[in-house]
Order: C-alpha cells, then structure tokens, then sequence
C-alpha cells in the first residue's frame, strides 16, 4: 500500500505529437476532480520531466537520467505518448523506461461506456482486463540490422554450434540466396541480407506477471484468467509462458484457482466427465478459473465470445497487438487507458495505450479520454477513489451528452463534436453536475462498489420500463460501510445502490432516504455502520417490459420511489419516479 501525501509531487512527460494537445487538457481534469473531490485538501504538485522530441531539443538527449531518476524517486507518474522512428533511429523510450524502471506489468483495462460509438453489436460484453508482459520477449529489443557484424556473428556462431537450425535461416548463406535468385531468374548477389531478432521469456518473468493478474482476479472477484500465447509454434518461449503460467497458479494460488492443466490431469487419470465435475465444483466454490488460448484465435474469439474473457495475461508482443485490437472494440484507441507498474517496488508510470498520432498534432482535436482515464488509474493506484470515481462519472456523463471529440462523433448521430481542449471543458463542468446530484448512475469502478449485469446496447419498446429506466446499477455488499458506500454515492451522484443478496438469497436496496432517515434517528453518526442496517429486504422489482403506467401505478400502490428492474433475478436497471415524470413530461 502506497503511502501517498496530501501534496504528492507527481512527474509527467507531455509526450510528442498530440500528447502535447491531450497534457494540457488532462491535467485540468486531474485538477479539478482532487480540489473538488477533496475541496482543496489534496492537491498534487507536478514536477514536468523530459522525455521526446522536447527533451531532444531542449538537452541533446532523448531520455535525459533526470527523468528517469525523477519517475524513479517518486514512485507515481504519468506520460504522454513518444514517438518511437521506424525500421532505424532510437530505440523506443516508452520501452526503455519500462526496462530501466522493471514495469514489468502493462495494465490495460477494456471496457465499454455506455454511448460510446463502436464497430461490433454488443460492446457492452467487453469488459477485460489484460496484463501484458512489459520487460522480455521480441519487443525488449535485442535484434540486429542485416549486413552488420552483429548480425553476421550470430549466423556464425548458430552455423558452427547448431547446423541443423542454422539450415532453417532460409537466406542465411549467399549460396541459397543466389540459387534463389537464379530460380526467379534474376542475377546472383553474393550476399547475406538477414535481420535477427531474439525472443527471451523467462520464467521469473512470467511468474510475475500471471501472478500480479491472478491476484487482480482475486481482488476484484473475476471469474478467469486466460494466458493467452502462441506456444504452438514458439514452444520453448511462448509454450513455457503457458507452462510456468500454469504451473505457478496451481503453486502460488492453489487455493483460489482451478487450471486447465488440473482438468487435464483430471481427465487422463480419470476420464473427461470427472474432469468436468471437478471443475464445476471448483468453479461453483468461487475458483478462478485459469484457462489458456493460442493467441491467432483469441484475435477472433474477443470480437465472436467477449464474455469467455475475463483477465488476460500474455507475454509482450501479443499484448501489444491485443490492446489495440480490443480497444476497437469499445469505441477506438482515444479511449484506451494503461499503466505500468512493478508491484513489488510500488514504481509505476501510466500512459495511454495509443501513440503520438503525428497527422492531428497541434491541432487541438484529438480524444483526451486515454490519457484522463490513464490518470484515473493512477489516481486509483495512489489511493484517491473519490477524485477518480469524479473523473469516470464525468467522463460517462459527457460522452451520454453526446459531447465527443472528432473520433466517435464521425460514428455518433446528433453527436456535438468539439476539440481536445473542450471535452475537458465539458467533463470539468460536469463533475459539478455529479456533484449536484444531477449525473446518471455511473457503472462500478474496479474497488468498492460493483457493477451489476448491464442493459446497455439494448433497445426496448417505448413506455416500457426498459426505455426510461437508468441502465447500470452499483452493488454493495451488506457488510460494507455505509460512510464509504454514501462517499460513493456523492462521487456519482446517484442516489440509491443495489445491496448483494443475503444468506437468504434475497436482494436489497439502500437509498440516501433511507440513510437520512437513520441519521434523523440516531444522529449523524454513521461511523462503524454497516449498509445492511439500512437495507431493505425483499426487492420490490419490476421488469424492463413493464409499461411506464403500470410501474408508476407500482410505485404509488407500494409507497416506494425506486423500482428495481430485474431480468432473470438479476438487477439491470433503477426506474424513479423522476425518470417517470421526466418521460411523462418530455
Ligand atoms: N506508449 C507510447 O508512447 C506509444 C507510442 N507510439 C508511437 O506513436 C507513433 C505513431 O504511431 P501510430 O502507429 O500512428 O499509432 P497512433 O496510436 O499514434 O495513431 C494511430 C491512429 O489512432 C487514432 N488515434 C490515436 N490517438 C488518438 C486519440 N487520442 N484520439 C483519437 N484517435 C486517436 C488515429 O486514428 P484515425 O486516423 O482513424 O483518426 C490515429 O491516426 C509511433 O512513433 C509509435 O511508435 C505508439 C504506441 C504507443
Ligand atoms: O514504444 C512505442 O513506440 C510503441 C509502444 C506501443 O505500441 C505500446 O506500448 O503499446
Ligand atoms: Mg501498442
């Protein structure tokens, strides 16, 4: 746990390109969310630190050691995007920082926000999280341009130590070149013009990062783990990622997991249905299961079988390629978030996960929304949930506004489009709408309250239920504070929270009538109180095919203000007499 002052000093890179556009609207939105969160007992203190073209221009040097002796002292930092040349020049300094500091885990959660504009049915079923690999494999950088020295010692000693492989370098001699070359009927060369690469995976280093995304999934009560390799053809590197992965769980989490490879072992020892039964049972008592896919396929079953994807760990490369993939799937790389952390030293920097998108630099355009939410992660990271609960709520707020930038208004009807610079404007102005009271519900964040079932993407008749009531719903546990809870509800502006079922089964529901009731009775004093001493149980529940009239009519009979709307026993939604007013009157 993080001990982090009222007045942290937190380093940041603006990044090249359109991070410049997207720092200075950000760092507003922090900003404001910490002084209206904490009404100005927190503040933070950033220290800018270069990085980039701009530390290049101002010092001679692309990553100055001050940066990263900065992001080292003081643990928690934040950067914009830099720009990393093609086929030659420097090496990326987004990698550099990431080795010089061991992040070795790349966090990157995908999830879709209601209104958001996206190119597949049900965005809503994305909801994963992925851990990739941060420090090793192909993307760590040990490779050699071909023709140079370098590259020609390493053919030279595969050639004298392991002939039979070196045979599988198909151009690896001027010989098989030219007599190529002859095939196609062109003049012979004579020489060799190889690129070479190497991909290390260690098992440390796997360890580490299938452990971090198991004790997320225990944390956050997720249902998987999926490691996620192509061990099929990379036997020995990606092959031995799923191996140690597994092996580790089963080790590390014995307790908390049930793998795959104990099915396997399940089955040949005692057939298939065993195996089944067996992972049932495990699952029904609340296993995570740790489960694996080859990464081509998982390309495709994140877009066909999102919900069979949970937490997902997987090595460097394919990280890389499955984080932009996924964010397409919510709504594009402007709204993709990232951190990277070491969790055992506490150092962390958070990014987006997009780059420097050079052709819109400077014009004050592009979406801000990865670097906020980036900065939402971080604020989570140091512990300060109200200021970042402020920010998602906002942020959610103003894309249901229909207030977007460039990106999802060319894929939004009756959007308004503004600039970079304005969408934060929008999200500041909303954050005293939510304050207010006057925001919609926002969906569970990854501590404290939980997100139900969601109903979002789906349409319902008109006067029905469905149509007018409010689409997401925060859970509660009863034995959660109900100081805490409240502290939520103010961040959201919502007004009432769903209760998880008791020993019984049964659901509940506190609102903020009923926690003003118990202050009435017992004074303010709330502290050391629990959610269940103000729940009330059974739900009354409707559901979303219910006609408006009938469910006002609901309300007035039962003397309640809040319905809570059901589909197979699981809230989906809130209806209030507002909502129903508010409909009724336009
Ligand atoms: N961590 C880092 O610092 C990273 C750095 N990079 C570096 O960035 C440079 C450019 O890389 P490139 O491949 O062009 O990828 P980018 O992610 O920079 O941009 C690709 C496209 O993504 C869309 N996009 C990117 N950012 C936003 C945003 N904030 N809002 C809306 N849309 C956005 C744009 O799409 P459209 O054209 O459809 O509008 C853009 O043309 C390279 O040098 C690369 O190495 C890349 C990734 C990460
Ligand atoms: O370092 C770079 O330039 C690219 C990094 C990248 O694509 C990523 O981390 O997702
Ligand atoms: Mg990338």
């Amino acid at each position: 746990m993080l001990n982090v002052p009222d007045n942290p000093i937190i380093p940041f890179v603006e990044g090249d390109g359109t991070g410049r556009d997207i720092w200075r609207a950000s760092v507003r939105v922090f900003d404001a969310a910490v002084e209206k969160a904490y009404g100005g007992k927190r503040k933070i203190n950033w220290y800018e630190v270069l990085a980039g073209e701009k530390a290049f221009t101002q010092t001679g040097n692309w990553l100055p050691d001050e940066t990263v002796a900065a992001f080292n002292e003081y643990l928690v930092g934040i950067k914009g995007p830099l720009t990393t040349p093609i086929g030659g020049g420097i090496r990326s300094l987004n990698v550099a920082l990431r080795q010089l500091l061991d992040l070795y885990v790349c966090l990157r959660p995908v999830r879709h926000f209601p209104g958001v504009p996206s190119p597949v049915k049900r965005p809503d079923k994305v909801d994963m999280v992925i851990f990739r690999e941060n420090t090793e494999d192909i993307y760590a950088g040990i490779e050699y341009r071909a023709g140079t020295p370098e590259a020609q010692q390493v053919f030279d000693f595969l050639h004298a130590t392991f002939p039979k492989d070196f045979n599988k370098v198909r151009f690896g001699t001027a010989e098989r070149t030219d007599a190529f070359l002859d095939m196609i009927h062109q003049s012979p060369e004579g020489k060799v013009e190889v690129g070479v690469g190497i991909k290390t995976i260690s098992r440390l280093g796997t360890e580490r990062l299938v452990g971090a995304a198991i004790q997320y999934a225990i944390t956050f009560k997720r249902k998987s783990v999926t490691l996620v390799h192509k061990g099929n053809i990379m036997k020995f590197t990606e092959g031995a990622f799923r191996d140690w992965g597994y092996e580790y769980a089963e080790r590390a989490f014995g307790d908390h997991v049930y793998t795959w490879a104990q099915w396997e072992r399940t089955k040949a020892a005692r057939g298939e249905a065993a195996a089944n039964a067996e992972q049932k049972a495990a699952l029904e008592a609340g296993k995570i299961l740790i489960k694996d896919a080859i990464a081509d396929i998982t390309l495709q079953q994140v877009l066909t079988r999102p919900d069979e994807f949970d937490v997902i760990a997987t090595p460097n490369l394919n990280g890389d390629y499955l984080s932009d993939a996924l964010a397409a799937q919510v709504g594009g790389i402007g709204i993709a978030p990232g951190g990277n952390i070491n969790y055992v030293t506490g150092h962390a920097i958070f990014e987006a996960t997009h780059g420097t998108a050079p052709k819109y630099s400077d014009l004050d355009k592009v979406n801000p929304g990865s670097v906020i939410l980036s900065g939402d992660m971080m604020l989570r990271y140091m512990g300060w949930i109200e200021a970042a609960d402020l920010i998602v709520a906002a942020l959610s707020k103003t894309i249901t506004d229909k207030v977007v930038t460039y990106d999802f208004a060319r894929q939004m009807e009756h959007a308004t489009e503004v600039k970079t610079s304005e969408f934060a404007d929008a999200l500041i102005a909303n954050m005293d709408v939510i304050l207010a009271g006057g925001g919609q519900a926002d969906e569970g964040t990854a501590v404290g309250p939980e997100l139900l079932k969601r109903a979002e993407g789906r349409v319902y008749p008109r006067e029905t239920v469905g149509a007018v009531m409010t689409r997401t719903v925060v859970a509660v546990p009863g034995d959660a504070s109900i100081r805490e809870v409240s502290q939520h509800m103010q961040a959201r502006g919502i007004h009432s929270v769903v209760v998880l079922p008791d020993a019984q089964g049964q659901w509940g529901i506190m609102t903020m009538r009923d926690i003003l009731k118990k202050i009435a009775a017992i004074g303010k004093d709330i502290n050391g109180m629990k959610v269940d001493a103000v729940t009330t149980r059974p739900l009354i529940t409707t559901t979303p095919d219910m006609s408006i009239v009938a469910c006002a009519q609901l309300m007035l009979d039962k003397n309640i203000r809040r319905v809570v709307v059901t589909e197979d026993d699981e809230p989906i939604g809130i209806i209030s007499d507002t909502d129903i007013f508010h409909f009724v009157v336009g």
